[in-house]
This record gives C-alpha cells, structure tokens and sequence, in this order.
C-alpha cells in the first residue's frame, strides 16, 4: 500500500532535510521501496544547485534534480516571492498532481515542504494548504529545539488541528552545536498538547536518527 508522508517543520533550517535523508536511508537498508521529494525549492548556490536536492539526491543514489524537483527558484525565499523575482507562479494543482505522480510507483513518498507550516507557496496558497491537498498523507513535524520553540510548536501543531490533521512524528531536533539544552523544555511543553499515537523521536545536534517505520 503506497504511502506518502509530508515533512514540515516550526521553521525553516528546522531539519526537515535531515530527517528526510535521514528516513530515507533507514528506509533502504530495510529495502523498501522510497522516493524523497522536494517539490519547491528556494535558493540556489553559483552552480545553479540547491542544497536540500542536492543532499535528497544523494541519500537516494540519484542525479536529476527534475527526478524530485518540480520548482526550482534562485531566490532564497518564500515561493511566492521567489518565483515572482522570476516572472513565475507556482500553479498548485500542478504541483499537487505532481506528488501525486511521483509517489505511485514507489512504496513511500517522503515529501519535503518549504519552511514552516504557513509558508505562501503562491500569495494566497500555503504549505498548510498544500497538506490540505493531499489528505492522505501522514504529516512529521520537525521542531527546531531552541529558545522559541515552544511558541512555534504549538502555532504549528493549532494550526494542523485547525486543518484537521495531526502530525503521526514529531521530531525534537537540535539543529544548533547548542540545541541539545532545548530539546528537554520544549518537548515538556509540548507534550500536553500531542495525541497519543504521535511518535516522538529526540535527535541531538550530530545525530542520524534511525527511523522505524513499523512502529
Ligand atoms: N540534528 C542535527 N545535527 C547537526 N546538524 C543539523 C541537525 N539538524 C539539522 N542540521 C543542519 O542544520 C541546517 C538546517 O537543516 P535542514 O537543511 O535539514 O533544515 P530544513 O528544515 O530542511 O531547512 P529548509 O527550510 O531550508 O528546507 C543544515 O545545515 C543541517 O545540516
Ligand atoms: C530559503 C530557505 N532555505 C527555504 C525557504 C524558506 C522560506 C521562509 C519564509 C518565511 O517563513 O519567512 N527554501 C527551501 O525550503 O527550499
Ligand atoms: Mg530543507
């Protein structure tokens, strides 16, 4: 049964990438069958190359960017304002039947967001409505543990309530040489606000997380 899970996170450098390469490479030493995309990217180095598809690319052993990639904008910015310095517009229904496509030939799909939850993919289309599109996919939330996390954790986790979606992985990540000290405090506060069957996982600054999908 094919499934698709849709990363996002309290904010940008939360550590969405490193989960997701990091689920992708428990994911293939347990032999299955995944494929992580980021369908929009923002920011691009002198070489034309994004960092997040780059690093996606490797952990998955593969090449083309346009093999996990449908966006791609210069500008190191929300969508919306990177695709405008283009002349360009993210069309949302094309990119939502583009996840589609590429996850129906594969077990799991890891689907890489931008930023954080309310991030505008077009000036009036945002990450959250873009989890909206695609209500069969489970959602992680990767947190970026650190003075401030907390205020961000429960914004984001309200706002998939709101939408009627709750995250099946949290992830308290230490995404700073000095995050560690931040994981304790904000997973205490988040704690009473999580459901049940939400899995945590605590990553430390250095950490590769070993992803269990069976449980
Ligand atoms: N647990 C960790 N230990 C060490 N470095 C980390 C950890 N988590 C994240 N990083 C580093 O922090 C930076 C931001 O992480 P990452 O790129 O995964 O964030 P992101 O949420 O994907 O950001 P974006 O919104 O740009 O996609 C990267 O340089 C990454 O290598
Ligand atoms: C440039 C960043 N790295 C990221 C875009 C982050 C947009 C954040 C907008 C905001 O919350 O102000 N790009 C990306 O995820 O492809
Ligand atoms: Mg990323």
């Amino acid at each position: 049964m094919a499934s698709k899970i849709f990363i996002t996170g309290t904010d940008t450098d939360a550590g969405k990438t490193w989960v997701t390469a990091s689920a992708v490479r428990s994911l293939l030493q347990q032999n299955r069958s995944v494929r992580a995309l980021k369908p929009v990217a923002c920011g691009l180095d002198t070489d034309g190359r994004n960092e997040d598809i780059e690093t996606l690319l490797h952990a998955q052993g593969l090449q083309n960017p346009d093999d996990i990639c449908l966006y791609q904008f210069a500008k190191p910015a929300a969508p919306s304002q990177a695709a405008a310095e283009e002349g360009g517009q993210v069309a949302p229904q094309q990119l939502v039947h583009w996840c589609e496509e590429k996850s129906s030939d594969v077990e799991i799909t890891l689907i890489e967001g931008v930023g954080g939850l309310m991030v505008p993919i077009t000036d009036n289309w945002l990450v959250s409505d873009w989890i909206q599109a695609m209500p069969d996919a489970e959602v992680w939330l990767v947190i970026a543990c650190k003075l401030g996390a907390i205020n961000q954790t429960l914004l984001t986790l309200d706002k998939l309530k709101q939408i009627g979606r709750t995250p099946s992985r949290i992830f308290f990540n230490a995404a700073g040489n000095t995050s560690d000290t931040w994981i304790k405090p904000t997973l205490e506060a988040a704690q009473p606000f999580l459901t049940t069957n939400c899995i945590i996982q605590e990553i430390s600054y250095g950490q590769h997380p070993e992803i269990d999908f069976d449980n």
